[in-house]
Order: structure tokens, then C-alpha cells, then sequence
């Protein structure tokens, strides 16, 4: 498939005004566009607000601006899902197997004091307190969705969010703020770049973040206004590898909007029924320039027992699901076939 050849999908769009009052017409949206897309828009939510989201880009901004050495003293630490990577991270649809061109931190909020930025080398007041804010408001919007998915699901009402406690030592929920730098200057990635770019999709290698489903159970993206490059695939409509030579379809949110993709592990805890899907981002002609993202990472506690209601698949903890994610991923991007 080239390039431009797209196919227009309509997001579903879901009004979150009027939450308490409009719930069950919300809940059908939620289910509807959850079962099929696998993969949504929210807007109107009371929180977080368009304020908040701005805000929190220039947390995350005033964090990249820092040096690379103040940077590095919250160092990656891939079992603790915590820290800053640059130019670290390699999904194995890459053909390239080059690292993303792209630089990320990684907070959660039980590590707080554990492996969050030092706030005097930021010189920006609160900035810690005002991160957490900023989760808490995150958190709670995923539990409203998920006291849904509970209810749709045959599940007590506040089952899934009880496997969700971002307090509790065995949180596995993550904040990541995301840079992915100006095309011009990554040396190698450009070069990689200008060298492979097909319409054999599968040899293509200019993408920011490569084709990927999420492991977790539900992401909160968030993106800045006029963004370009974020494209999905929905509801496993992709049968073959990493979704190449599928349709593809972009998708450009404005700020305040957030964007919403069922991950793996709810997949699996709803027997299939609420979908997972690829995504991708490339760098398209027009927009070369950096990019910042958000996105929010809900994943069960890693001593919750995950299993759909119809039993579809076996019991597994929340740890042992991510561990068999990231075991996948080493496997493939090394060669090795299961
Ligand atoms: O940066 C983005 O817009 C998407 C990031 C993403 O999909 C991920 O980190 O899993
Ligand atoms: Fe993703």
C-alpha cells in the first residue's frame, strides 16, 4: 500500500460532558467503540482539563530542556518501568533495528521518591506535586471508564478498578512523557531514513515510534494540537505481521482531546471481546519537527489474577503478562520464533 493511500476511518468521538447525568448513553458509546475500533476519542471530560494537558506538556518540555547529565540522574530501569531513555527504546517491527529517534521519561507514582526527576535541577515549582495531580486525574478518568468495562463485562462494578491501585507497591500503571527529536538531527536515523523509504511498508523505516500494539490495559494519549503522524490500525482488523499492507488510517487530535487504545492485557481479560490494535507514528514530508506526546499506561497490579469471565484463556498475574509481553518482544527482536 503507498504512502497516501489512507483509508478515512472515523473515529468514534465520545462526549464525556455531563458524565453522571448522560452515563449509560455514555457506557454504550464506550462499549460500542471499545468492541470494534478498539480504539476512540474523548472530549469534553471534566478532568483532565484542557488547562491540565497544557500544562502538563510544559512539565514534560521543561524536563527534555534539562542537560543530559541532569537527565540521566533518573536512569532507566526496565523492571521498574521507570526513568529516562534516549535514543534506547527498539520495537521489532523496526526492519532497521535502530533505536527510536526519540528520548522519554517514565514515572510512577508509588516510586515517587524513588526515581522521579530531582525537582531543584528543574526549576519549576511544584513540579513533582503537580505531575502526581495530574496522574490522580488521569487514574481517575481510566477507572470511570473501566467501572464500565467492569459492569459490560459481567464483572462487579469496581472489579477492574481494584486491580488498579497506583498506591499500592505492586502498581505497574505508568506516565510517560515522550520527545521524539527533529528529523535533521539524528545523523543515523536520518540516514536510515532517506535510504528506505518503500511502499513495501514492511522495508519502510522512517516512523518515529514503529508499529506496536501496547501490552497494558488501556492507554490515554495525548497529543498537541496540529500533530501529525499518529496512525492506527482498529480492532485487530490487521491479520498479518505489525498491520503491514493494511489500511492504516491517521488520526490528528486537538489538544484537550484525548485518545484512547485498548491494549493487550484487557484483550485477554475480556476474552477477546474489547480490542487491542497496532498503531504507529511516522514522519510525515510536512512535519519534521519535534514532536511531544503523553501517554498514560493503566496496567493491573502485578499480583491481580487476570482472566476473561468465559475463561478463555488461562490465569495470569499482572506481573507474569507483562513479563511474557516484554519476553515476546526480546525473542522476536533477536530472531527467535515461539
Ligand atoms: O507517541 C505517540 O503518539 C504514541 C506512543 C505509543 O504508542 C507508545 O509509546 O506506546
Ligand atoms: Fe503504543
Amino acid at each position: 500500500m503507498s504512502v497516501d493511500s489512507k483509508k478515512i476511518r472515523k473515529v468514534p468521538k465520545i462526549d464525556l460532558s455531563n458524565f453522571d447525568s448522560r452515563r449509560d448513553e455514555i457506557k454504550e458509546q464506550l462499549w460500542n467503540a471499545a468492541t470494534t475500533h478498539g480504539f476512540f476519542c474523548l472530549v469534553n471530560q471534566q478532568f483532565p482539563s484542557k488547562s491540565d494537558i497544557l500544562e502538563i506538556f510544559q512539565l514534560s518540555e521543561s524536563f527534555f530542556k534539562l542537560s543530559p547529565e541532569q537527565k540521566n540522574k533518573t536512569p532507566h530501569i526496565k523492571l521498574k518501568n521507570t526513568g529516562y531513555e534516549f535514543k534506547a527504546q527498539i520495537r521489532p517491527s523496526s526492519t532497521t533495528k535502530l533505536p527510536e529517534n526519540k528520548e522519554s521519561l517514565q514515572m510512577q507514582l508509588h516510586r515517587y521518591d524513588e526515581n522521579w526527576p530531582n525537582e531543584e535541577a528543574l526549576g519549576y515549582e511544584d513540579w513533582k506535586k503537580k505531575v502526581s495531580s495530574f496522574i490522580l486525574k488521569v487514574q481517575e478518568l481510566s477507572m470511570m471508564i473501566l467501572d464500565i468495562f467492569s459492569e459490560k463485562l459481567g464483572f462487579e462494578k469496581e472489579f477492574l478498578r481494584r486491580c488498579h491501585d497506583i498506591h499500592a507497591d505492586t502498581a505497574q500503571s505508568t506516565l510517560r512523557f515522550l520527545h521524539y527529536f527533529e528529523k535533521s538531527l539524528d545523523v543515523e536515523g536520518e540516514t536510515a531514513i532517506n535510504s528506505i523509504i518503500s511502499d513495501d511498508e514492511s522495508k519502510t523505516t522512517n516512523w518515529r515510534c514503529a508499529p506496536h500494539t501496547d501490552f497494558d490495559v488501556m492507554t490515554l494519549l495525548f497529543c498537541k494540537e496540529g500533530d501529525k503522524g499518529f496512525e492506527y490500525c482498529p480492532g485487530r482488523e490487521s491479520f498479518n505481521d505489525f498491520g503491514y499492507g493494511d489500511e492504516w488510517s491517521s488520526i490528528s487530535p486537538q489538544t484537550g482531546e484525548i485518545v484512547i487504545n485498548i491494549g493487550d492485557m484487557l484483550m485477554s481479560w475480556s476474552d477477546d471481546k474489547l480490542k487491542s490494535n497496532f498503531h504507529r507514528v511516522r514522519y510525515v514530508d510536512d512535519s519534521m519537527a519535534d514532536r511531544f506526546s503523553i501517554a498514560w499506561f493503566n496496567q493491573a497490579n502485578t499480583d491481580v489474577s487476570i482472566q476473561g469471565p468465559d475463561k478463555r484463556y488461562e490465569p495470569v498475574t499482572g506481573k507474569e503478562f507483562i513479563e511474557r509481553a516484554m519476553k515476546r518482544n526480546f525473542d522476536r527482536l533477536n530472531g527467535i520464533v515461539n
